[in-house]
């Protein structure tokens, strides 16, 4: 089995998502994070999500959806759902060809709601199931930093294809990662970047565009070959990772930079283009069970440009527990060559 079709189909999914979020930012968010208004972040959520099961739906439809977004709280929000379809009817991609091939204008604003819908799945280790994450690094969207629309293929428990829109990351591979990059969202043409892989063929990146996909460039993590040199990434909010403990692991190794703080997938993407070298997500709460939309996509793109994505433990994710990573805890994403040091340290910091 190829995965090409499939590939295609989320590239383009992701590529028209993209194009509202980018929209709803514009007109919606402007980059000021308003505590009271959770809008902008909704809309985007609700609207992208409505987009990408649309299109899986209308080229797969025996496969099952895992997406964090559900409606039942916008069935009671008319205004918002009236939103919400104002500006998700217009959104299509500039070519014709591929805008049909994702099922064209959604025909109503009911059947959005019904759309959005179906991304309730239990998910498990039987069959295909898609993984779907609209907007990851909601507050990153917000404050016009980092975000992704995520969407990943699992079958049979095993990632085969993942899709990562991140349109506020440079086009440029070689930019590595720093505050600036998670910074401020522009609408520079060298900003916004598509990143796929199928399973044992590699990961790409490629420009986000309007319409056809750009052309695609392989990419791979970096050499590490002095560890003390290498860029760590981790989360932006001390509440998803615990940034103590991940400079304790970096300072064990004999990095002596400050981590670089990203919001959402956008760091497993910034490893993979060799951005930066390793992602830390040491846990803060004991009992938080990571939840397979935000690292399904992130995953396998890493591995298949060299990395190796673990949990705290040295063990492989496992996308074949439900909705959520129940069998793993964190995350440790670093090049094959370095990786088992950097497991060593976290095991010596979190004394396990
Ligand atoms: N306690 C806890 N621990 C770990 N992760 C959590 C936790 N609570 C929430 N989440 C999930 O974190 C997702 C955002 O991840 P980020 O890597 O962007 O986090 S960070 O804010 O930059 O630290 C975020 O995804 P989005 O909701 O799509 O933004 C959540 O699913
Ligand atoms: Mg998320
Ligand atoms: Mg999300
Ligand atoms: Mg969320």
């Amino acid at each position: 089995m190829s995965y090409q079709q499939e590939r295609l189909i989320a590239e383009l999914a992701v590529q028209r998502a993209s194009l509202l979020t980018q929209k709803v930012f514009f007109e919606k968010a402007k980059g000021t994070v308003s505590k009271d208004d959770k809008s902008p972040v909704t809309i985007g959520d609700f609207g992208a999500q409505a987009l990408i099961i649309q299109a899986i739906r209308k080229n797969f439809p025996n496969d099952e959806i895992v997406a964090e977004e559900e409606a039942s709280s916008l069935r009671e929000d008319k205004a918002l759902s009236s939103e919400i379809w104002r500006l998700v009817k217009d959104i299509k991609l500039e070519d014709e060809e591929s805008n049909n091939l994702l099922g064209g204008q959604l025909p109503s604003e009911e059947a959005m709601l019904d759309i959005i819908d179906q991304g309730k799945s239990a998910g498990g280790a039987q069959g295909r199931i898609w993984a779907l994450d609209p907007i990851d690094g909601t507050k990153g969207f917000l404050r016009g930093g980092q975000y992704a629309v995520c969407l990943g293929l699992i079958v049979d428990g095993d990632v085969q294809v993942g899709a990562i829109g991140c349109p506020n990351l440079p086009v440029d591979d070689s930019v590595t990662i720093s505050s600036q990059t998670g910074a401020q969202q522009t609408s520079d043409a060298g900003k916004g970047v598509l990143f796929s892989a199928v399973k044992g063929t590699g990961a790409t990146s490629r420009p986000l565009s309007n319409g056809t996909l750009a052309a695609s460039k392989p990419i791979s993590m970096r050499p590490v070959p002095d560890l003390s040199q290498a860029v760590f990434c981790e989360g932006v909010e001390a509440g998803h990772s615990a940034q103590g403990d991940n400079a304790a692991v970096a300072e064990l190794l004999g990095i002596t930079k400050p981590s670089v703080r990203l919001d959402s997938q956008a760091k497993y993407c910034s490893i993979a283009r060799g951005a930066g070298d390793i992602y830390l997500r040491l846990p803060v709460k004991k009992d938080y069970q990571e939840k397979i939309w935000d690292h399904a996509a992130g995953d396998l793109i890493v591995r298949e440009a060299g990395g190796q994505v673990t949990d705290i433990y040295g063990n492989r994710l496992d996308f074949s527990k439900g909705r959520t990573l129940a069998a793993n805890k964190g995350v440790v994403a670093a090049p094959k060559a370095i990786q088992d040091q950097v497991i060593n340290a976290v095991k010596t910091v979190l004394k396990l």
